[in-house]
């Protein structure tokens, strides 16, 4: 089956999440980077599945985003697309391949597109990359913005902490979600900024606002998969659930493993041919 076939099932569009905005539904959104996972959250009935550049840190164990590459993104989207049938999937365009050139922003977006069948790409900033956002639209590929934490520019903050507590930044980051408004954009993700400041832009813009670490008074919100399933334990910032304890229970699993396999209980006669 095409990545481009539909199959009865009902896609979510940027137009059904501009609707659920409108109606004040909340939009649920959650990273996935491989086939298996990705499967099991469209079927739970997410909303957006994001194929966030969070890959380099959850699926390859960097320390930043950084490193990530284009092609290595395209790998994990497109097996995220083969698993998903009703999500809207957007993902990361990975850090220098759209910024300060919007023909190399356009390249690496109609990459992203064409090689995984995704749904959006998503970009870290405001004012800065407008023309890399404008060049992408221009192709009717939908943008989803990113502000306030930004990971992609951590060596420029040197910190995780929390974005935009003073008068100026909180100024153009609203500023900067009017630009991405304006410039097309369907959706914005403000990373962990003041609850007080991402109820404004949600109220200021009329396009979904999704939250990470930015209150309730959002239109959504997103999370990295592996953190809300209790996999990556080193990382437990306050604004994290963690819903299931995975590293629990797969611990547990893989220590009875172990030991069945060396006394012999593993395999038994009817595992046996
Ligand atoms: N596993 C994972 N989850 C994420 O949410 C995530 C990634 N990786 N990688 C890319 C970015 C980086 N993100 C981050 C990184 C750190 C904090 C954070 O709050 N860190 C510290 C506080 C640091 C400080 O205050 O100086 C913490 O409390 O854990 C938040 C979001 C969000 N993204
Ligand atoms: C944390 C989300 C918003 C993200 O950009 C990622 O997972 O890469
Ligand atoms: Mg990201």
């Amino acid at each position: 089956m095409s990545v481009h076939s539909s199959a009865n099932i009902k896609r979510i569009t940027t137009h059904i999440l501009q609707e659920m905005k409108d109606r004040g539904e909340k939009i649920s959104m959650l990273t996935a980077y491989d086939y298996s996972m990705a499967k099991i959250v469209d079927a739970a009935g997410i909303d957006i599945v994001l194929v966030g550049d969070s890959a380099s840190n959850v699926m390859a164990g960097h320390e930043t985003t950084l490193p990530i590459t284009l092609d290595q993104m395209i790998y994990h989207a497109s097996a995220v697309v083969r698993a998903v049938k009703r999500s809207f999937i957007v993902v990361d365009i990975p850090f220098g391949n759209y910024q300060g050139n919007s023909s190399e922003a356009l390249r690496s977006a109609i990459r992203i597109m064409k090689e995984s069948g995704a749904h959006a790409v998503k970009v870290e900033g405001g004012a800065e990359i407008k023309e890399s956002v404008i060049r992408i639209l221009s192709a009717g590929v939908p943008v989803m913005g990113h502000l306030g934490l930004t990971p992609q520019s951590i060596y420029k903050f040197g910190t995780y902490t929390v974005r935009a507590k003073e008068e100026a930044e909180a100024a153009k980051l609203i500023e900067d979600a009017k630009i991405l408004e304006q410039c097309g954009c369907f959706a914005i993700v403000l990373e962990k900024i003041p609850a007080s400041l991402a109820k404004k832009v949600a109220e200021t813009v009329n396009i979904p606002v999704i939250g990470i670490g930015a209150g309730g008074g959002v239109d959504g919100q997103v999370l990295v998969m592996h953190d809300m399933l209790g996999i990556t334990q080193e990382f437990k910032p306050r604004f994290l659930r963690q819903y299931a304890d995975l590293q629990k229970i797969m611990t547990d699993a893989f220590t009875e493993y172990i030991r069945d396999v060396k006394s012999q209980d593993f395999p038994n006669e009817s595992e046996s041919y």
